[in-house]
């Protein structure tokens, strides 16, 4: 029987990594990010070390910021189940291609294209606009997501192994489109497919108005709905006035997270828990900034206003029960 995390016992003093060491981690993992331009790498950090680690550390490891920058798209690969974060903001009339050439992608992901061996989810956090995979075209109002499958496209092309050609648009000039995409490896190929709260796989209610943690989840690429390889992605709508996502916490140790929190006024912020439950953490998120969460952290948060957010998974199962719950006295 696995043990739960929140009972695993903690190292002793001597085995928690010093921040020196920490910080020998991030040296490597700069210089591999250099060694990939166009797409940053995170590698996974252990839970040990995470105790020793300062608020600059956190957020160097485990914050994605600057997900929409106007006019490019910007990419961070996490070897947390090696997904791949990023969000394009095209400016009207100037579509933005995903990034294809060789010397942004044969470090990272070593493939011809950025989708030969990949899946990739794309929500819009923006204004109207389009995604073409391939010739086939998307129209993408906000909050509208699309499934892009690692060989899409008519038959024919599907022997080359991978949607060869993504480009986004915006199609309003007063608000740009924001995609925002979650990638996961995928070794088999199912259909495309658009994606929205009317037809949302489900719509769940959660918590309530008295423990301010009312919210709905919208299932948007999970199994029975849109099919994938590993990818599984939903948005959570807090209620006015319900400040707490996923309070009480929960883990799954077989999947990794990726929270992209949007919807935030400029001067709002989600205080981020994350951590194992005996040792959380936290994070000072502002809007349309994304947080890692390896497979033996929680991910909770609290927002000093009303939020959104999009959450993806990708590992062992898409089994959304497959969670354990973490009860409230074991958090620390
Ligand atoms: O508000 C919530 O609760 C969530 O959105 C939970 C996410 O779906 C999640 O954490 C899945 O593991």
């Amino acid at each position: 029987v696995p043990m739960s995390a929140a009972a695993r016992p903690r190292p002793s003093k001597q085995l928690q990594r010093p921040a020196a060491a920490a910080t020998t981690t991030t040296t490597a993992a700069a210089a591999a990010a250099a060694a990939a331009p166009g797409i940053e790498v995170r590698h996974s950090v252990h839970p040990e070390s995470v105790v020793g680690l300062t608020q600059a550390d956190l957020r160097r490891h485990f914050l994605v910021e600057n997900l929409f920058t106007p006019g490019r798209v910007s990419l961070t690969y996490s070897h947390d189940d090696r997904m791949i974060i990023g969000g394009a903001s095209p400016a009207p009339g100037s579509p933005l291609p995903l990034p294809s050439g060789p010397e942004v992608l044969a470090k990272a992901i070593g493939q011809p294209s950025f989708l030969a061996q990949r899946e990739m989810g794309v929500f819009n956090a923006g204004g109207a606009g389009r995604v073409v995979a391939d010739g086939e075209t998307f129209a993408l109002d906000a909050q509208e997501a699309i499934y892009i499958p690692q060989a899409s496209g008519p038959a024919p092309i599907c022997h080359h192994r991978g949607t060869k050609d993504v480009r986004f648009e915006s199609t309003d000039a007063a608000h740009p489109a924001k995609f925002y995409l979650l990638s996961c490896p995928a070794h088999a190929r199912h259909a495309a497919a658009k994606i929205n709260a009317r037809n949302a796989t489900k719509a769940v209610s959660a918590g309530s108005a008295a423990a301010s943690n009312a919210r709905t989840l919208y299932h948007l690429i999970v199994p029975g709905g849109i099919e994938s390889d590993q990818l599984t992605l939903g948005v959570t709508h807090l209620a006015n006035g319900s400040v707490w996502n996923t309070m009480p916490a929960h883990l799954h140790d077989r999947r990794s997270e990726v929270y992209m929190y949007y919807g935030l006024a400029p001067d709002a912020r989600v205080i981020h828990l994350l951590g194992e439950p005996s040792e959380t953490r936290h994070l000072v998120v502002a809007n349309e900034q994304a947080v890692i969460e390896p497979s033996w952290s929680i991910h909770s948060g609290a927002g000093t206003s009303a939020y959104s957010f999009v959450w993806g998974m990708c590992g062992e199962n898409r089994a959304l029960p497959d969670v354990e719950p973490v009860a409230m006295a074991a958090l620390r």
